[in-house]
C-alpha cells in the first residue's frame, strides 16, 4: 500500500510528486538509471561532467541531499559512476538540517536509507534565524544561509567540491527569470568557484537533465521526495520562479526547441550586438570600445 499520508508533509501550496506505483526493488531503480533512463538522464550527466569538466582526478566531493527528487536522483548517479570504474575521486554524501519536522526529516532518512545513500546528517538552524532576521522575505536569506552551511560542512569534511542537484529546467528558468524580472542576461553555470571559501568550487552535474524525466525516474521508482520541506514562506510569498515555469512550457505551444533556445542564448552571446556587460564588478558599454 502506498502510504497516502506522506503526501500531506509538504508544506502547503507544494506541488506533490506522487509515485506511480510501490517502491522498486533497489536493484530495479539503479539499473533503471544506465538502462530505461539511459539517453535522457544518464548520457547528460556523463555528458555535463565530461563538457564542463566537473570532476578532475582526486576530487573530493560533498554530495549535497536535500531529500527532494533531485539530489537523491544525484547521489544515485555518483553512485553509478563510481560502480561503472570511476573511481579518480570520492564522494561524502551530506544533508543539512535546516529545522525539519519530524516527518520530513524521517522521510529523508528513510528515503536514504532504501536507496543506500550513506548520508550523513548535521543540523543548522536555517529556517528559524532566517525567519527571524527576514521577517516576510525570509527566501533569500535562507537560501544563502543554506548554501553557506553545506560550504561550511563540504570543508570541514576536507572536500574540494559541493555538487548541487539544479538541473536543465532551473538554468533555463533562471536565465528567464534574470531578463524578464531583474533587466540583465545571466545564467546558472554549471561550476563557480566558492567566493568566501578558499579552494572550494560548487558543481552542478545535473545541468543538461531535463525535470521531467527526473520527476518520470522517481515516480516510477516509487519514491516520495521531499516536496519543498520548507516550513517558513509556504504559500506565504508568491514564487515568480513557479510562473517562469508555466511560461516557458505555454511557450512550447508556439515555438519550437524554445527551452533549448533559451539554453542556447547563454551560449552564443554575440558580443558585438550588446550594450553593455559587467566583468569583475566593472560596468562597460559598447561605446567604450566603439572607436578602437
Ligand atoms: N537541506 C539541504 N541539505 C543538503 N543539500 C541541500 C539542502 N537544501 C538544498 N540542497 C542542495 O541544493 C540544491 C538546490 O536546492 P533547492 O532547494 O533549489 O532544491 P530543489 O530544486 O527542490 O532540488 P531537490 O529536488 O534536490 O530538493 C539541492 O538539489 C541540493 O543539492
Amino acid at each position: 500500500m502506498l502510504d497516502k499520508d506522506k503526501s500531506n508533509i509538504a508544506g502547503e501550496g507544494c506541488e506533490v510528486l506522487v509515485p506511480f506505483n510501490e517502491r522498486k526493488p533497489l536493484a530495479d531503480i539503479e539499473r533503471s538509471i544506465i538502462k530505461t533512463y539511459r539517453k535522457h538522464i544518464w548520457s547528460k550527466f556523463i555528458k555535463a561532467i565530461k563538457e564542463y569538466e566537473l570532476i578532475q582526478d582526486g576530487d573530493k566531493i560533498a554530495v549535497a541531499i536535500s531529500g527532494g527528487k533531485d539530489s537523491l536522483l544525484m547521489a544515485k548517479l555518483f553512485q553509478e559512476l563510481y560502480k561503472n570504474g570511476n573511481q579518480n575521486f570520492e564522494v561524502q554524501f551530506i544533508a543539512m538540517d535546516p529545522g525539519y519536522h519530524p516527518d520530513i526529516r524521517e522521510l529523508l532518512e528513510d528515503n536514504c536509507k532504501y536507496l543506500n545513500i550513506p548520508v550523513q546528517i548535521y543540523e543548522a538552524d536555517v529556517f528559524k534565524v532566517a525567519q527571524k532576521m527576514a521577517g516576510d522575505y525570509p527566501c533569500y536569506m535562507c537560501a544563502r544561509m543554506r548554501r553557506g552551511a553545506l560550504y561550511g560542512k563540504a570543508k570541514e569534511l576536507g572536500c574540494n567540491k559541493l555538487a548541487l542537484g539544479h538541473h536543465f529546467n532551473d538554468v533555463i528558468e533562471t536565465t528567464m527569470l534574470n531578463l524578464l524580472c531583474a533587466g540583465s542576461f545571466k545564467t546558472m553555470l554549471p561550476k563557480l568557484k566558492a567566493q568566501n571559501f578558499e579552494n572550494m568550487e560548487l558543481i552542478r552535474p545535473l545541468y543538461l537533465i531535463e525535470e521531467k524525466y527526473i520527476q518520470r525516474f522517481i515516480q516510477n521508482s516509487g519514491i516520495w521526495p521531499l516536496n519543498c520541506a520548507c516550513m517558513v514562506a509556504a504559500k506565504r510569498i508568491g514564487n515568480k520562479r513557479y510562473e517562469i515555469k508555466d511560461l516557458i512550457e505555454n511557450l512550447k505551444g508556439t515555438f519550437t526547441n524554445v527551452d533549448m533556445s533559451i539554453f542556447r542564448a547563454a551560449e552564443n552571446v554575440n558580443m558585438e550586438a550588446i550594450l553593455g556587460w559587467q566583468k569583475d564588478g566593472k560596468k562597460t558599454s559598447f561605446l567604450d570600445e566603439y572607436d578602437q
